[in-house]
């Protein structure tokens, strides 16, 4: 049975994307994990299944894995990415998008090709998170690698935007080696669902440099939710202020903790690489299209 699918990327941070409205799609973790692999698969940071919504007025339920076979709530890039398909397929000027996560609501912000998303209102209490003990204090928790004396890194801010997020504030991110240590962080057993791994480093008034060791997907070119934890962590912290552009490998995204009612807004470019067609059943795939396809030509990203 051959099934369309499309590749996206929000900053390079990429995506196989299978839209399940008319006909269902249940991929197994292991068929998951091959896909995603570099080696034999496609190959994709996470992979995302659009759905019917059964809620009124929703345009769509966002269903991800990551690339490791896993199913997780967030994901801050596919949801700008998504966002873009539904706004251009339905010519509405704002869709809302059901996630496990909670109700997202994407808008074009008048940059082509760059969507703002409505990520709602980040959790902040260490059981929301959620973390193994209890902290009054998610500004700066206690744990640490590397020797006691000389701890490698330590005391992270931990934030959850509907996934785990941990910050480590650093002079330099390119001192440390994200892939090394990632993997303990994202295992150590402070975090019972896991984390996702942020080094981040003021470059300016409001301006951080940050480089993510994703869960279940290792280093990754950008982390749309790890760029909004990182963003309230600052302002949280007296850091920044309300709104940072945050610089990723993959490029910059906008970040706003918007005073008014304490939703992240984020904002930031996508891009379709290609159409492919897969054989679900020997998983031999080739693509059919390329380039980015959909309605807007390239310009400058916000
Ligand atoms: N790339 C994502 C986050 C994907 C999920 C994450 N790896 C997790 O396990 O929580 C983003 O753009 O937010």
């Amino acid at each position: 049975m051959r099934r369309p699918f499309l590749k996206m990327n929000g900053l390079g941070n990429d995506f196989v994307v299978w839209d399940a409205r008319s006909e269902k799609l249940a991929l197994t973790p292991d068929v998951i994990a091959r896909l995603g692999s570099r080696e034999t698969g496609i190959g994709f940071d996470q992979m995302i299944t659009v759905e019917r919504s059964s809620l009124p007025g929703v345009d769509a339920f966002m269903r991800i894995h990551n690339m490791d076979g896993s199913q997780v709530d967030a994901c801050g890039n596919a949801t700008r990415c998504i966002g873009r398909l539904l706004l251009e397929e339905s010519g509405k000027s704002a869709v809302t998008i059901q996630t496990n996560a909670g109700l997202l609501n994407a808008v074009a912000s008048g940059v082509p090709r760059t969507i703002s998303v409505d990520m709602g209102v980040p959790r902040l209490r260490w059981d929301q998170i959620p973390l193994a003990e209890e902290f009054a204090d998610t500004r700066a928790i206690e744990l640490q690698i590397g020797p006691i004396d000389d701890p490698i890194l330590h005391t992270p801010a931990v934030v959850s935007m509907g996934n785990p997020h941990a910050i480590f504030w650093v002079k330099d991110i390119e001192a440390y080696d994200l892939a090394k240590v990632g993997p303990l962080l994202e295992h150590h057993p402070i975090f019972p669902e896991g984390a996702n791994i942020s080094l981040a480093q003021f470059i300016g008034e409001n301006e951080i440099r940050v480089k993510v060791w994703e869960r279940g997907a290792g280093l990754t070119l950008a982390c749309g939710t790890g760029a909004c934890a990182v963003a309230v962590a600052a302002a949280r912290d007296n850091k920044a202020g309300r709104k940072s552009v945050i610089h990723l490998p993959g490029g910059p995204i906008t970040i706003e903790w918007r005073e008014s009612d304490g939703h992240v807004i984020m904002t930031g470019l996508t891009e379709v690489e290609f159409e492919g067609e897969i054989d679900l059943e020997t998983l031999a795939w080739e693509k059919v299209a390329e380039g980015d396809l959909a309605l807007e030509p390239a310009g400058d990203a916000a």
